[in-house]
């Protein structure tokens, strides 16, 4: 998982956990490190080599999770910030990672968050902006194909937005595609990795099943239930927890494993690849300005968008569905920023 060699983001092999020392020093910040996501997510980042300082801000609960965290014998310093820290939180910091606000309950769509989520989210952003201007901002919050664009239109107000350095965290719909598509094949999800593109939503989530080499020969019913699978994975969760929350342990799994992929980009490793929402220009055209697909991270963040790539007749049936929704959800955060 924190592999810090040249292998693939997309292959990094989990037997990597707890590799080597940092080679250059890396101040991250969580903000909602109290949750459901950030307990866990600060004791992955503690646990992750590149990661030289961590950040722990949260309205309630922030400094015990971090004198909890501080004791694990790695390498960095810990520090967790109360309610009216926040500013001494974001100082020096490097990478911003936001799972702030509040989880689905049974019955609710991503999108019924938005009332509350997004000026959570705008206001962190605007902190952000303020005080770590040149931080990169991965954001775990939902609805995320509405929160990344409300993030990028505060930074944009503030005159600071750097399209490369603003990440909405896709990576768990990677994380269970490779997982569910094991599943069914009965291989090793190192062997199953399947690039999705588009959001983090219901019908925005387009798993590219055909460009995997053991995901194309999948058909009928089979497919359809692995893609209504990886489409709705979240609300398994939601229903199987009750009332209790959303995914918060596979999702903690997923931030970090993003975290570190983006740091061993910002550390110079070549070919760190892996799917992303970042703003981009593949449906620019059509008024969709922000898509997640396979991103190469490099120094300064973004350092190149790849295409979607060939898609098979359902997949393009899957991304037909998926654009109209998504364009919906992000005109919705622009227009609560405006
Ligand atoms: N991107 C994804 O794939 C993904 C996956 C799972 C969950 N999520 C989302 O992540 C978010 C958090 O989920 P959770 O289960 O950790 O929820 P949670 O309620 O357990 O934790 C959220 C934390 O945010 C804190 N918070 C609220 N307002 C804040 C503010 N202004 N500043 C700092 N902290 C603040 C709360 O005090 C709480 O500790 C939800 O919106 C959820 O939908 C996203
Ligand atoms: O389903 C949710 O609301 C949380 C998250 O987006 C997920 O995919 O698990």
């Amino acid at each position: 998982m924190f592999a810090r060699t040249a292998a693939r983001t997309l292959a990094a092999p989990s037997s990597r956990l707890f590799s080597s020392s940092a080679s250059r020093l890396t101040k991250v910040a969580v903000l909602g490190a109290g949750g459901g996501i950030g307990q866990p997510l600060s004791l992955l980042l503690k646990s992750d080599p590149l990661v030289t300082s961590l950040s722990l801000y949260d309205i309630r609960g922030a400094p015990g999770v971090a004198a909890d965290v501080s004791h694990v014998d790695t390498g960095s310093e810990v520090t967790g910030y109360a309610a009216d820290q926040l500013d001494q939180a974001l100082e020096g910091v490097e990478v911003v990672v936001i799972p702030a606000g509040v989880p689905r309950k049974p019955g609710m769509t991503r999108d019924d968050l938005f009332n509350t989520n997004a000026s959570i989210v705008r206001d962190l952003a605007a902190s952000v902006a303020r005080v770590s201007p040149e931080a990169h901002i991965l954001v775990i919050s939902n609805p995320v194909n509405s929160t990344v664009p409300i993030v990028a239109a505060t930074l944009e107000k503030a005159g600071v937005f750097n399209p490369a350095r603003v990440f909405g965290v896709t990576t768990l719909d990677v994380v269970r595609a490779a997982r569910f598509l094991a599943g069914v094949s009965g291989l090793s999800p190192s062997e199953t990795i399947v690039p999705v593109v588009g959001g983090h939503s219901g019908p925005t989530i387009v798993p590219l099943l055909s460009q995997t080499k053991y995901g194309k020969s999948i058909t009928g019913e089979v497919y359809d239930k692995l893609v209504h699978r990886i489409q709705y994975g979240g609300d398994e969760v939601v229903k199987a927890k009750d009332g209790a929350g959303s995914a918060t342990l596979s999702m903690a799994y997923a931030g970090a494993k993003f975290a570190n992929a983006l740091l061993r980009g910002l550390n110079g490793e070549k070919g760190v690849i892996t799917p992303t929402f970042v703003k981009s220009p593949l449906f620019a055209d059509q008024g969709i300005d922000f898509f997640s697909s396979l991103v190469e991270l490099g120094p300064n963040g973004v350092e190149k968008i790849h295409p979607i790539g060939e898609l098979s007749a359902e997949e393009q049936k899957l991304l037909e569905a998926c654009l109209p929704e998504l364009k919906k959800n992000i005109e919705k955060g622009k227009a609560f920023v405006a």
